[in-house]
């Protein structure tokens, strides 16, 4: 197999998968999901001309008054009595505009005795301080289109609309499967010739900021028939991830296994770097993608590849990670023929590389906050020159 290009092995992935069913959950579970319907505008908002501070309801024209007391409005209560020529109302922020009303002279800029009313200064203008019914939005209005992702803003517009529940696709599960002899679970002993499994913590974080369910199957020793079991365990999940033995050695099984597992592979071998190995298919109704075990290989792969699908299938229309552009505070070396995804941070004076591009280099890889992405056969890059950039969460 010839190496894929990023994009075209993204829009292979994306083909593979079905978006997952629609579920309708109270606003307060739907944080991070995506909406799977549009949602419209139960009610007007504000409901009415309503006060947007303390003071008093008056027609502008009137001015400076003065005027007489005539009654109170405060939110929570229905429409007001009309004002009568003359008459101001006293009004607080959010009450309904007593009709006839065109302004609020705030309380600051009142002069009250008994109940007689005057204004002590500024102009008033017609409209002043006033939030004209369905400013913010009307019923029936499209307050937010499927796809959109459920940020506390857009609770608080849903729920403003009318809406204590809505429609978001199912959480998916995602199943992690660290492969390797070599491998020990989080603090254990490591004798020599053995390693702490890094990888599904470090899926379990990332994944940590869009809503799924995990599931951690653990390691999985490079041998065939365990592998094609762990597969087939795994293959109640919506999507299946495993780590190592993506590559070429004579103990990397994952391919065979997910072959034997009934697995059919779509593509092996990408054209980037770190991450070459990746291989994605289908085993049953699940989504699979193999990783590669290095550890930055999986944190890059992970990054372009396993978010993206989860939230893809979730029901978001942009999956795909953010590109922009930024600086370089120093150079870059010319570029193979592999898209390459340079570790960095951003530093007041432009985008720095990690110490080590290794893609074993924890170290390293702990020091970024973004993703240079060069793409294949680019020159070699001078600080100071524009570049893309791939922001981390
Ligand atoms: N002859 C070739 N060798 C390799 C090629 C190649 O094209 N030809 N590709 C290289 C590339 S690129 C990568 S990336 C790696 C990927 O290898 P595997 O996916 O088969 O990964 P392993 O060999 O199982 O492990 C690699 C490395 O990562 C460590 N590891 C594995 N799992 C974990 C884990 N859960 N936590 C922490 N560290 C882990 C493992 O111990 C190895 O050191 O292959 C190159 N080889
Ligand atoms: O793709 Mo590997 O991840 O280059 O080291």
């Amino acid at each position: 197999m010839s190496l894929l290009p990023v994009a075209q092995a993204q829009a292979r992935l994306f083909a593979l998968a079905r978006r997952l069913p629609v579920e309708t959950v109270p606003v307060g579970q739907a944080v991070g999901r995506w909406l799977a319907q549009d949602l419209v505008a139960l009610r007007d908002q504000p409901w009415a001309d309503l006060s947007a501070m303390d003071g008093y309801a008056v027609r502008a024209a009137e001015y400076p008054g003065p005027w007489r007391v005539a009654g109170e409005s405060a939110a929570g209560v229905a429409t007001p009595a009309p004002l009568a020529p003359g008459e101001a109302v006293r009004i607080f922020t959010g009450a309904p505009l007593p009709p006839g009303a065109d302004a609020i002279l705030i309380q600051e800029n009142a002069i009250p005795d008994g109940d007689i009313l005057t204004a002590s200064a500024d102009p008033l203008p017609v409209g002043r301080h006033i939030r004209a019914a369905a400013s913010d939005f009307a019923r029936n209005a499209t307050l937010l289109a499927a796809g959109a992702r459920l940020g506390p803003a857009r609770i608080a517009l849903a729920v403003l609309g009318g809406h204590g529940d809505v429609p978001v696709c199912a959480k998916p599960r995602v199943a992690l499967l660290s492969t390797g002899n070599e491998l020990v679970p989080p603090g254990a002993p490591t004798p020599p010739g053995f390693l702490p499994s890094s990888n599904a913590p470090m899926l379990a974080a990332m994944l940590a900021g869009v809503p799924c369910d995990i599931i951690d199957l653990g390691i999985v020793p490079d041998d065939l028939d365990a592998m094609v079991a762990a597969l087939k365990r795994a293959a109640q999940a919506d999507i299946i991830v495993s780590t190592g033995g993506a590559s070429v050695g004579d103990h990397d099984l994952v391919r065979p296994a997910f072959v034997q597992a009934g697995g059919s592979l779509d593509f092996w071998k990408i054209a980037m770097r770190p991450g070459k190995p990746l291989m994605a298919g289908r085993l049953g109704d699940a989504l699979f993608l193999g990783l590669p075990g290095n550890p930055v290989s999986a944190f890059v792969t992970a990054t372009l590849f396993l978010l993206p699908l989860v939230r893809h299938i979730s029901g978001a229309t942009d999956p795909l990670p953010l590109v922009g552009e930024a600086v370089l505070a120093g150079p870059l070396p010319a570029i193979g023929d592999r898209d390459d995804y340079l570790r960095a941070w951003r530093s007041p004076d432009g985008l720095v590389s990690v110490t080590s591009q290794d893609s074993a280099a924890s170290a390293a890889m702990a020091q970024a906050d973004c993703l240079i992405l060069r793409p294949a056969r680019s020159p070699a890059a001078a600080p100071g020159e524009r570049v893309m950039v791939l922001p981390l969460p």
